[in-house]
């Protein structure tokens, strides 16, 4: 551990130095951590065996991008919120011409869904804002002082970007034989109270996504189980969000094929996954890149061993280690370009979608990453 001045010190350094690095912090806990490569190469995943922190675009045919655990050096430390954070209460400013295109594409998505040529897709836009972009340490704590339950990160690669985050969406942890993803969809505003009625539009989009994860999920792992569904609070909206837990039969297991079934899912891209990815790439008009991608950490190594009680040279024995990935998907993100900060969002598009309900969702959702500008 080292004091968070220093770590950020650390940050600023590696950036200046166009070195790759990733520090981040995971939901509710207090411990910052940073993965700093040695040198500038871009190393790919290949199977999925690799241990190191993984940063993936949406689109699947396309590379994912990693920081090896083996080329970096890593530091932790503890991280203090800082109380006095004063969100940017700064009027949400929009062009006209940016609504009109958007609710155009949305249009188009439901004509698609009408023709039944797909059932759901997923629809978004990059905003632009200028920004200081010296300033991204700053916007880095404001995300870590504001979203305690957010997965937040600040990831750089001098060949890829600056990218920075704070989602609520896990897609996938595996600790051991123990494996779980999240169904996350649906959006309202957040109003004081989880206690809230829900639309069928938003009931049957978040469906479509735990039945997609559960179907593909069925003949790879045992044991499925489904928990209830829950209002959870992210920022200033809240999600309907299931949690489908299983166990994974360790001979057979392989990542690479599992992540090749979920990735994209239906909470980012639509269904069925190939229709609604074409349109989207076709249609969307700008590359999302690492938008609705993923990134964690992939194959860290977890010791667990006996209760400290037990702890005794005979009982050392017991130590062992098993593998984990905690992987998150890149949701209520942006990419820092010099001056400029582009945000991501989008919205679940399906046969009852109301193309201005649509676009104010947008408009929400961009507050999370707008209010800490
Ligand atoms: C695609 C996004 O959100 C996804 C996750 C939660 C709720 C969503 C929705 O209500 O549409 C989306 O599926 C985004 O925030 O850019």
């Amino acid at each position: 551990m080292i004091a968070s001045e220093l770590f950020f010190t650390k940050i600023q350094q590696q950036y200046n130095d166009q070195l790759p690095f990733v520090a981040y912090r995971k939901p509710l806990t207090s411990d910052l951590k940073g993965v700093f490569q040695t040198n500038d190469t871009v190393y790919e995943v290949e199977n999925y065996k690799e241990t190191g922190f993984v940063f993936a675009p949406f689109d699947d045919s396309e590379s994912s991008i990693l920081i090896p655990l083996e080329h970096a050096d890593s530091l932790d430390c503890l991280y203090s919120m800082e109380e006095a954070f004063h969100p940017n209460q700064n009027e949400i400013i929009f062009s006209e011409l940016e609504k009109e295109i958007h609710i155009e594409l949305i249009a188009k998505g439901i004509q698609y869904i009408d023709k039944n040529i797909f059932k759901k897709v997923v629809l978004s836009r990059k905003e632009t804002v200028t920004v200081s972009g010296s300033n991204f340490i700053q916007f880095f704590k404001n995300l870590l002082n504001r979203y305690a339950s957010a997965f937040v990160y600040c990831w750089y690669h001098p060949k890829f970007g600056l990218w920075l985050g704070a989602t609520p969406e896990t897609l996938m942890k595996i600790e051991g034989h123990q494996f779980s993803m999240m169904s996350l969809a649906g959006t309202q505003d957040y109003k004081g109270t989880l206690n809230v009625d829900w639309e069928d539009k938003e009931k049957q989009e978040q469906q479509i996504v735990t039945d997609f994860i559960t179907s593909n999920l069925k003949p790879l792992v045992k044991n499925i189980k489904i928990s209830d569904i829950e209002t959870v609070k992210a920022g200033n909206v809240v999600h309907l969000k299931t949690m489908i837990k299983a166990s994974l039969n360790m001979d057979s297991f392989n990542l690479k094929h599992i992540l090749s079934v979920v990735h994209p899912t239906p909470a980012v891209c639509g269904m069925p996954k190939q229709t609604a990815k074409r349109f989207i790439i076709e249609n969307e008009n700008y590359n999302r890149e690492f938008y609705t991608g993923y990134l964690g950490e992939l194959n860290f190594e977890q010791k667990s061993g006996p209760s400290s009680k037990l702890r005794n040279i005979e009982n050392q024995a017991y130590t062992y280690s098993k593998r984990s990935s905690q992987l998150y998907v890149n949701l209520r993100c942006m990419q820092i370009k010099n001056n400029e900060a582009y945000i991501y969002i989008g919205g679940g598009i399906t046969k009852t979608s109301n193309p201005e309900k649509e676009w104010e969702e947008t408009v929400s959702k961009s507050k999370v990453i707008k209010s800490i500008l």
